[in-house]
């Protein structure tokens, strides 16, 4: 039977990079997607815009909305202290499944809870069933309808805090128009755009960091 595009790109990862190494699994994914086959991951380019945001707020609690194949799940775990905690979010099971060898992979199991359902069923059960009270990081990379309500849905469970950091990829390709004008005109958010390409593309894509002001 045919192989999936997920199962690829994990099986390029299991024959180039190395066990326990998560900037060669990084860099694996980003060579077969550059030159084997596109896949949505944040990529190199922006994926370096998120590095920096990520080694600037050094978080002890993220929440990421949207796993897909695990890229950027390993690229914000490989940056994050010891005690640190990174729940990651997938609607998908074909792409939790994957997911979940790209992490152990890498070697980030233990920093990493993968959680497979809908992130509007489960942000109202995250505190409860995790013991986490507010992420001081979250990064959004699921579906472009589901950022706004997510949002306003993480504000109303108290999972953000004064300084909470949310990071939205694909705010201009596909691009979530009704996300950017809320995060931009609300008094909450004190909001920033980094221009950027849509991964492995020429196309314009960009992060939107909005930091939650209480
Ligand atoms: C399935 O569409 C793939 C695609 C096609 C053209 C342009 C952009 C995208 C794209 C790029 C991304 O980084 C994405 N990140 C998260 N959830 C997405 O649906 C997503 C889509
Ligand atoms: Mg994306």
């Amino acid at each position: 039977t045919q192989s999936t595009r997920p199962q690829r790109l994990l099986s390029a990862v299991q024959k180039n990079a190395t066990r326990g190494n998560p900037r060669s699994v990084v860099r694996a994914i980003d060579e077969f997607c550059r030159h084997k086959e596109w896949a949505m991951n944040v990529g190199d380019e922006k994926g370096c815009i998120l590095d920096s945001i990520v080694s600037e707020v050094n978080p002890v609690t993220v929440l990421e909305l949207g796993t897909y194949c695990g890229y950027s799940t390993v690229r914000i775990a490989s940056l994050l202290p010891p005690n640190a905690k990174l729940i990651t979010l997938e609607f998908n099971p074909d792409f939790a499944a994957i997911a979940r060898q790209v992490i152990a992979w890498a070697g980030l199991q233990d920093k990493v809870q993968l959680v497979e359902g809908s992130s509007g069923d489960w942000i109202p059960k995250i505190q409860e069933q995790f013991g986490i009270n507010t992420f001081d990081l979250v990064f959004l990379d699921h579906w472009k309808d589901r950022y706004l309500p997510d949002t306003k849905l993480m504000e109303k469970c108290g999972l953000l805090r004064k300084g909470s950091v949310l990071v939205a990829d694909n705010v201009i390709c596909p691009g979530t128009p009704d996300y950017l004008e809320y995060v931009r005109s609300s008094p909450c958010y004190k909001s920033q755009y980094f221009i950027s390409h849509l991964e492995y593309t020429k196309a314009e894509d960009g992060l939107e960091k909005s930091v939650f002001l209480g």
